[in-house]
C-alpha cells in the first residue's frame, strides 16, 4: 500500500506518484476542480513577555480555534468577540476563560469599531472563509485593524490593493507553518538563481486535505508558481486534490486521528526522456504549526505597527528573517 506518511523512511522502488497515479488517479475525487462586545480579557502573560489584545475572526472553525488557544498560552488578551458567516448564530465559545460572543455579519462593523475603540494595538487574526478574505480585508482596513490575514484564497490582487490603499498594516500568507514557509522560500530561490533549469521536465502535483477545506491549497499554488519559475509549465486544474477520507487513509498514508485535519503535499517532477526525477514532500498533521506560526507573526505585525514602521505589508518570509524561526 502506498505510503506517503510524514516518517516515511524507505525509498520506495517506485515513486510514491507514480504508484499513486497509477491505481488512485483515476479514482480520486475531483473535489474542487450589535451591541459593544464584553471587554473582559484574558491573559497568562508572564513578567517581561509581551502581551496586546489579538481578536481571532472565525472562532467557530477550525483554525480560529487553534489560534485563540494558542494566543492564551502566549499571554496574549484575547478579545472575546469574533463572527459568524451565519445571521442567526447565538453563540459563545469558551477559550481558557474567555467566552468568545460570536456575531452574525451585519453587526460586523459596529463590533469592530467598538474594538477599534476600546483596544488601539488589537490584531486582528482571521481564519474564515475563502469567500470572505476581501469583504472582511476591505472592513479591516476601513476601520483601520491591523490584520494577519491566514485565509487561503479569494482576489488575492485585490487583498494587496485594499492594504495598500489603506495604508493599513497586514500581514498575508496562505502558509503560516515556519518550517512550510521555510521550504517554500528555498523554492522561491533555488527559481531566482536557476530560472529555466527544469525546462523540459514534467510536474504532477498532489494535494490532501480534511474533506471541509473548500479551496486548493494555496502553498501548492506558491510552490507551483516557482516550478514554473524553473521552467515546468503547470495547468491548475491538473492537482490531484484529495478529500476523501478513505483515499486519504489507504492511499495517502494520513494517520486517523488526522484525517479531519492534516495538509500534505507531494510534487514530483520527471525529465522528457523519464531517466531522471525529483521529488519534494511536506506533510503536516494537526494544525498546531499553523496556530504558532500565526502568533508569532501577530506578534511581529504588533511591533511593526507600534514602531510605525514605513513598510506597511508583510509575509511569513519576513517574520522568519526577523529572527522569528525556531
Ligand atoms: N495560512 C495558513 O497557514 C492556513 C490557512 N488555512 C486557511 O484558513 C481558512 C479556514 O480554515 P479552517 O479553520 O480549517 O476552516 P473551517 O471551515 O474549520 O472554519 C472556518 C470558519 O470560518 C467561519 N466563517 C465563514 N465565513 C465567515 C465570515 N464571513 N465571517 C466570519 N466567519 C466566517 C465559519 O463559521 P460559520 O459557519 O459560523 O460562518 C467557519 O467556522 C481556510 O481558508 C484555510 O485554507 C488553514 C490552515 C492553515
Ligand atoms: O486549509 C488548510 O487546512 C490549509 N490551508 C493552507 C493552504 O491552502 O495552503 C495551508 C495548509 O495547506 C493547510
Amino acid at each position: 500500500m502506498l505510503s506517503l506518511r510524514p516518517h516515511h523512511t524507505t525509498f520506495p522502488r517506485t515513486s510514491p506518484w507514480l504508484r499513486w497515479g497509477r491505481h488512485a488517479g483515476a479514482a480520486a475525487p475531483h473535489c474542487l476542480s450589535a451591541a459593544a462586545p464584553a471587554l473582559a480579557l484574558e491573559t497568562a502573560a508572564g513578567p517581561g513577555s509581551v502581551s496586546f489584545p489579538i481578536l481571532v475572526n472565525g472562532c467557530t472553525g477550525n483554525m480560529g480555534l487553534s489560534v485563540a488557544e494558542a494566543a492564551v498560552l502566549r499571554g496574549l488578551h484575547l478579545v472575546p468577540v469574533s463572527f459568524s458567516s451565519r445571521e442567526k448564530v447565538k453563540k459563545t465559545i469558551q477559550v481558557g476563560q474567555t467566552d468568545i460572543r460570536i456575531y452574525g455579519p451585519s453587526a460586523r462593523e459596529d463590533v469592530l469599531s467598538s474594538v477599534a475603540d476600546e483596544f488601539p494595538d488589537v490584531i486582528v487574526v482571521d481564519y474564515t472563509a475563502p469567500d470572505s478574505v476581501n469583504s472582511n480585508a476591505e472592513l479591516y482596513c476601513k476601520i483601520g485593524l491591523p490584520f494577519v490575514m491566514g485565509t487561503t484564497g479569494g482576489n488575492q490582487q485585490l487583498l494587496y490593493k485594499s492594504v495598500q490603499d489603506s495604508k493599513n498594516y497586514a500581514l498575508i500568507s496562505p502558509q503560516m507553518g515556519k518550517q512550510v514557509v521555510a521550504f517554500v522560500a528555498l523554492m522561491r530561490i533555488f527559481a531566482e538563481q536557476f530560472p529555466g533549469s527544469f525546462s523540459g521536465y514534467h510536474l504532477e502535483v498532489l494535494e490532501s486535505h480534511q474533506a471541509s477545506k473548500k479551496d486548493t491549497s494555496g502553498t501548492a499554488k506558491d510552490v507551483i508558481a516557482c516550478f514554473e519559475k524553473l521552467g515546468v509549465p503547470y495547468d491548475m486544474n491538473r492537482m490531484v486534490k484529495i478529500r476523501d477520507p478513505e483515499q486519504q487513509l489507504e492511499m495517502v498514508g494520513v494517520p486517523e486521528e488526522h484525517i479531519e485535519g492534516h495538509a500534505f503535499h507531494l510534487y514530483h517532477l520527471t525529465s522528457a526522456d523519464d531517466s531522471v526525477s525529483f521529488e519534494f514532500q511536506h506533510n503536516v498533521c494537526g494544525r498546531s504549526i499553523y496556530a504558532e506560526g500565526t502568533i508569532d507573526a501577530a506578534i511581529f505585525l504588533h511591533r511593526k505597527v507600534q514602531s510605525k514602521d514605513s513598510k506597511r505589508i508583510y509575509n511569513m518570509e519576513d517574520v522568519l528573517r526577523e529572527g522569528y524561526m525556531r
